[in-house]
């Protein structure tokens, strides 16, 4: 489904977010990528839909070069990437109707949109997505009068009505309290399970990623430092991802950071 080959991304000013990443993302896989701040996650993350612009080798989507595609052919491959972010990029005027709708847009002409004419077909589609996350009651409200895990089903519902083949979640948890975070993971495991949905989400929370993953790929540096199991990444192999620096223990918690530094130090 998902394939790197060679893939290298120096930013202009010369720092490598990736180094020579070679790796392939089956269809129905839940992977959740892990490393330190700056360790590249995001990079790689948005490099998927060309959010970011790799340097070096080329990113495949069922086989379709999204490195090479341009203009509509561009256009079809990134239609089939839903993309959730962590601040939620909701329009926090319009209805939640008007946001899952807006999933919509890469399927009509922008005058409809502007006008604001989604088909039934569409509507329908938007409140299956919103009862997939369990807010269908929500559909008339503002969205900026929804909770911040309200708000991020919202944008899971989006990326749903977008009809995706895979979804990429860029920090989806990273706002919202612990009881938020489980109901927008369960969210994610459910789509994944039920739809058989690709998930590529970054997490710096590694007990939620052992929970949640099928598989694990630890970044560090731009390099891909562990790649398995969740039940195979053991508290040896994160020391190895966050390895030993005086920032992990802001990202990570002190209760996770001291393990993961006891297993470092043997
Ligand atoms: N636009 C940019 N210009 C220059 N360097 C960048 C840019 N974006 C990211 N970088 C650098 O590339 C490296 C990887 O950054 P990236 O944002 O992918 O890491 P990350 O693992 O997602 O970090 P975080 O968890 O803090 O979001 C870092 O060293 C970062 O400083």
């Amino acid at each position: 489904m998902i394939a790197f080959k060679h893939v290298s991304k120096i930013y202009p000013n010369g720092i490598h977010g990736l180094h020579n990443i070679n790796l392939h993302i089956g269809e129905g896989e839940f992977v959740v990528i892990v490393g330190l701040s700056g360790a590249g996650k995001s990079t790689f993350l948005q490099s998927i839909n060309r959010l970011h612009e790799i340097s070096e080798g080329e990113i495949f989507i069922n086989n379709k070069s999204i490195t090479k595609a341009k203009g509509n052919e561009l256009y079809r491959i990134r239609r089939d990437i839903g993309m959730i972010f962590q601040n939620f990029n909701l329009v926090h005027r319009s209805t939640v109707m008007r946001n899952v709708l807006s999933g919509r847009v890469g399927y009509h002409s922008t005058l409809r949109m502007i006008l604001g004419l989604f088909p039934k077909k569409d509507k329908q589609l938007a409140m299956e997505a919103l009862r997939r996350v369990n807010i269908p009651e929500k559909a008339s409200m503002r969205a900026d009068q929804l909770s911040g895990g309200q708000q991020q089903r919202v944008s899971i519902a989006r990326a749903l009505a977008q009809e995706p083949k895979l979804i990429l979640a860029d920090e989806p948890v990273a706002s919202l309290d612990p009881m938020m975070t489980g109901q927008v993971m369960d969210d994610l495991l459910r789509i994944n399970q039920e739809l058989n949905m690709t998930m590529v989400v970054n997490l710096h929370d590694i007990e939620i990623a052992r929970k949640y993953a099928n598989r694990i790929i630890g970044l560090k540096a731009g390099k891909v430092v562990f790649d398995g199991k969740a039940d195979e990444a053991t508290d040896e192999a994160f020391a190895e991802i966050y390895g030993k620096t005086d920032k992990t223990s802001e990202r990570m918690g002190m209760e996770q950071y001291e393990r993961i530094e006891n297993t470092a130090n043997g």
